[in-house]
This record gives C-alpha cells, structure tokens and sequence, in this order.
C-alpha cells in the first residue's frame, strides 16, 4: 500500500467503463473520479447499472473495456482481494456477516488473529482490538461478545463498516447503506459515513437510493441511467426538483431512442 495521500488527492479513477453480458451491455462508457476524503452518491434506477460498476470497481467482475486507476495508477483488479489489498472494499446490502457469530468474530471474519506459529484463535486479541476499532470510529454495542444476529440493521450495518475500516479500507464502497432503516438508525449509519469522512483519509462511494438523504451526505453525485452516467454534479449544486426533472428528461429521451432504433 501506499503512503496516506493528502485530502483531494485522486484515490480511484474509472474511465469509458462498458460492461456487457452477452446482449445486454449494462454499463455504456461510465467515468468517475473518487478524491481522498471525498464522498461520491451513486444515484439510479433498478437495472441503471450500479452494482456492475461496483463490482467492477472492486475486483468482483472485470470490464468489458475501459480503463481503472487507483492512486493515479493504471491497474487491473484481478479479485476481490487484490483490490481489499490496495485498500477498497465493498461493504454490501446483505452485509455478508455471520449472524451466529460473536460481533469481534465478525469484525475479524476470515482475517482472525492466531497465536503465532499456531492454528488457535487468539480471542483476546480480536476481542481487544474489536473494541478498540469500534470505539475509534464511534460505534457503541451493548458487548462486542453479542450475537451479530440479535443486533438491529443499523448496528449489523455498523459493524460491516467497522470490518471494513479494521481491514484497512481506504476506499469503501457502500451497497445502498440505508436500505430499510427507519429514521433513527439510518441517522446512526450518517454519523459513522460522516465521521469516516471527517477522519480525512477514507474515501466513500455509496449507492443510494432516496435523493434527499444523498444531497445530505455526499459531496458529489452520479446519476446513473441506462448504463450511463446522464448527471454529475456537487451535492450542494444539486436539488431534488433538478434531479427528478433529469431522471424524466432522460427516460423519455431513452424510450423514444430505443422506439426508433
Ligand atoms: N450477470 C449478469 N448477466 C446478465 N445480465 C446482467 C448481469 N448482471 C447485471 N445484468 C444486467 O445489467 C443491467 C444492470 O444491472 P445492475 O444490477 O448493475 O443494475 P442496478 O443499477 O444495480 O440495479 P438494482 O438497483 O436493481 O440492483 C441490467 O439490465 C441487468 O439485468
């Protein structure tokens, strides 16, 4: 891994990605650029392409064409784990945590902490260190020992993050990080977004959903439609109105496309 870079230094640059899976092309040439402590809301209909592009941008699908950066560096992310070894993760909608297990064995899932030369699980450490990380980026839990399972989604969704962060992520991509959360726990989840961001070194992309919550948190938008990014803007050039105005303009202009071709 590299040094720690300076804040707005370029973390992640995606450039003419085009994705197809035999006839169907779901990504039509996307760019983006992430910046260190920045975050970046990826916006878009349900088959606009958002989580072929996340996938691609950590390792999980490689594109079609199309050319990746990552701290300014052409590369081409052969897996998942070469991409978590450059720093990005993906922290998904269905978390992929295991809820029999203990919050500190999930934080270390499939990095546990062995006493050395040995194949027995030092608890004591993961437990200590599982503290120290949740108590670093301000998530609070009744006992690290609880069951991941009893918890609420905004602390399954917590801990996810805390996994990410412990991991070394630099770069976390968030798969719809609000998705059926009510008020209060989604405003749990802005917190821990926010003061990652604060921290000044983790740079986030998050797929959302609801306008009014990305405006809120994101410094930058995407919009994405049919494979395409048809909007990108900061956050606090944007207003709803504006975003629904282009999300219709470009329906229309793409059904009358697909019509006459
Ligand atoms: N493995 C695949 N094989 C064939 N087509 C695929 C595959 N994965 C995605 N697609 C197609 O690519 C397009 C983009 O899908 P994608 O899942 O990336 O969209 P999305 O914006 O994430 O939608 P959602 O919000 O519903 O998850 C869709 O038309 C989808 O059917």
């Amino acid at each position: 891994m590299t040094d720690t870079p300076t804040a707005g230094a370029e973390m992640l640059r995606a450039e003419n990605i085009v994705k197809r899976f035999g006839p169907v092309t779901a990504l039509n040439g996307v760019s983006l650029r992430l910046r260190c402590g920045e975050i970046l809301g990826i916006l878009g209909d349900n088959g606009a392409g958002k989580s072929t592009l996340m996938k691609i941008l950590t390792g999980y699908q490689p594109q079609t064409s199309g050319k990746l950066f990552v701290d300014g560096v052409e590369t081409t992310l052969r897996s998942v784990d070469h991409a978590r070894a450059l720093g990005i993760e993906c922290v998904y909608q269905d978390l992929a945590l295991a809820n029999s297990l203990s919050i500190y064995h999930n934080i270390f899932l499939n990095r546990e902490i062995l006493y050395p030369g040995l194949h027995i699980l030092n608890n004591r450490a993961m437990r200590r260190e599982a503290v120290r990380c949740l108590e670093e980026i301000g998530v609070s839990v009744p006992s690290v020992e609880a069951e991941v399972g009893s918890l609420s989604g905004g602390q399954r969704q917590a801990i996810a993050i805390a996994r990410a962060v412990q991991g070394k992520a630099r770069i976390l991509l968030l798969d719809e990080p609000l998705a059926a959360m009510g008020a209060r726990e989604a405003a749990l989840i802005i917190d821990l977004i926010l003061r990652l961001k604060a921290e000044g070194d983790m740079s986030i992309i998050m797929i959302m959903h609801n306008y009014a919550q990305t405006l809120d948190i994101a410094d930058r938008i995407m919009l994405m439609q049919h494979g395409q990014v048809t909007y990108e803007n900061d956050a606090r050039a944007t207003s709803v109105p504006e975003l629904m105005t282009i999300v219709r303009r470009e329906y229309q202009n793409f059904q009358v496309h697909r019509q006459s071709a």
